[in-house]
């Protein structure tokens, strides 16, 4: 430390982290990406990604979706169903239900799927009806869905009004054989709907065929993309969903900076971070699961130490080969967030050294004052460097600039982060091209405020319980 502890200037700062920021380089993602924008919230978003999946009846459109789904697990998707839009049937009509024409396009309420699909993209929550098949009605409750980076709206006719096929990015044509589609139809609603099968191939002459050669065959020429045999063809869904992630951009980061390494993400991981970011969370439960995600994160971070192989004999008197840790090494945490990342390293790496770093905003001139706390020998060793937040990336390039500023080569600089905003990984890895940077989630962007979204608050208020002071 140069002239007080980190203690007093803990004190002295009022317990506030200052991550003093310059706005060079530095736009709301929106501006970046040059495209549209909306500010319900008071927030810049960037416009979802719209895919429409079409294709006939029981062609296996859901399938494909779920599949799409499963691959972007690591994304915010949500799926709409054209069914879902269904109107409901009258008294009257449910007497005549045989003489119902379920494929025409006015059998939907088009008008309500165009403001659902509007709100959606304006970042707005929208109801959306659950359809009953067996009463041919909308059933309570509504399904709440929230807007996200990808919207896929799926229906048999979701390329036949021009308004909604405009409004997609994307469009996919199920395109499976007829054949197989009716002996699905038979086995679907047999099995799920309770139908009997002369009431299903009544249905299918009468108006699913006719309506598939009219209405959903003519909207084929739409599609971007056809994917022949459904959720069978592999290839199909796998290239789709590498153009869906160019799209979004954000695993580009990683294709652009080979140091940017974000864990493998699964739904436990999706999981924590839902927690950790609903603003009802407890801050015993921000505290737990907050732990679990470090955790991991620290552990991928090791996982970029270099090693020295190392041979062993087991108990069974056999070789293994294998390897051994890296020695020399440090934690250093930015206070006072990166505190809460300390215990994880700790429980990795036995009696580990760990430095801090005070990041100190003076007055409104964006001048910073930066206090530390560093390992004399600092320079030797491989550094872990501790906050959970990248945001403008300001403070990181301040906290890694006293770090090498006191000889630590930057290519021995690992940062290890909960969560990062592509401003500061663009900042970062271009200052720093050798440091490495270990993530668990990319955020979407920064809003006019440069902070975080969808982030998380103030992460070291919510962790150390002071956000209610
Ligand atoms: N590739 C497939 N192999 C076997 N069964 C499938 C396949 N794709 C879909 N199915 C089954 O066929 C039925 C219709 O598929 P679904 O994806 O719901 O079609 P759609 O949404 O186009 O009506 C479902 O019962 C589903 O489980
Ligand atoms: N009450 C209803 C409503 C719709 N259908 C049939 O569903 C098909 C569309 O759903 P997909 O999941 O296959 O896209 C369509 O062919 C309608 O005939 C129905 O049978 N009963
Ligand atoms: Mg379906």
């Amino acid at each position: 430390m140069d002239s007080k502890s980190v203690e007093c200037l803990l004190e002295s700062s009022g317990g506030a982290h200052f991550s003093g920021f310059h706005l060079d380089d530095i736009e709301p993602r929106n501006k970046e990406n040059g495209q549209s924008t909306t500010s319900t919230t008071g927030h810049f978003h960037k416009q979802p990604f719209v895919i429409g999946v079409a294709g006939g009846a029981a062609s296996g459109k859901t399938t494909v979706c779920d599949m799409i789904i499963e691959q972007l697990h690591d994304q915010r998707v949500v799926l709409v169903n054209q069914t879902s839009f269904y109107h409901s049937l009258s008294e009257e009509e449910l007497m005549h239900v045989h003489e119902y024409n379920f494929d025409h396009p006015d059998a939907f309420d088009t008008e309500q799927l165009l403001s659902c699909l509007d709100d959606l993209k304006n970042w707005k929550s929208v109801d959306v009806q659950n359809y009953d098949f067996k009463t041919h009605r909308s059933i309570s409750p509504a399904r709440k869905v929230n807007p996200s980076d990808v919207i896929i709206l799926e229906g048999i006719l979701v390329f036949h009004d021009p308004r909604i096929r405009e409004s997609m990015n994307m469009k996919i044509f199920v395109d499976s054989d007829a054949d197989v589609c009716l002996a699905r139809r038979i086995q679907r609603d047999t099995v799920e709907m309770g139908r009997d099968i002369k009431t299903i191939i009544d249905q299918y002459s009468k108006f699913v065929k006719p309506a598939f050669d009219d209405f959903i065959l003519p909207t084929k020429k739409y599609a971007d993309v056809i994917i022949p045999r459904g959720g069978d063809n592999h290839v199909a869904i796998d290239l789709i969903v590498q153009h869906i992630r160019t799209k979004l951009g954000q695993h580009d980061l990683c294709k652009i900076y080979p140091n940017f390494s974000v864990i493998h993400s699964t739904f436990q991981i999706r999981g924590m971070h839902t927690l950790i970011r609903d603003t009802h969370t407890t801050t015993h439960d921000f505290i737990f699961y907050a732990d679990r995600l470090i955790r991991l994160v620290v552990e991928h971070g090791l996982g970029h130490l270099p090693f020295k192989e190392k041979q062993v004999i087991t108990p069974t008197g056999s070789v293994y080969t294998g390897v051994d840790f890296c020695k020399r090494l440090c934690g250093v945490s930015v206070i006072r967030s990166g505190e809460s990342m300390e215990n994880a390293l700790r429980a990795c790496c036995k009696g580990i050294k760990i430095g801090k770093i005070l990041i100190h905003r003076e007055g409104d001139n964006g001048q910073q004052l930066i206090y530390h706390n560093l390992p004399s020998d600092i320079a030797e060793r491989h550094v872990l460097l501790l906050d959970p937040i990248l945001g403008t990336g300001n403070s990181a390039v301040q906290a890694i600039s006293l770090l090498m500023s006191k000889g630590v080569q930057e290519a021995n600089i690992i940062f290890l982060n909960l969560i990062s905003a592509p401003q500061g990984v663009h900042v970062v890895c271009k200052k720093f091209p050798r440091l490495t940077i270990v993530t668990s989630e990319i955020e979407s962007g920064l809003n006019e405020e440069f902070r975080v979204i969808p982030g998380m608050g103030e992460f070291g208020d919510r962790y150390f319980g002071t956000d209610a002071c």
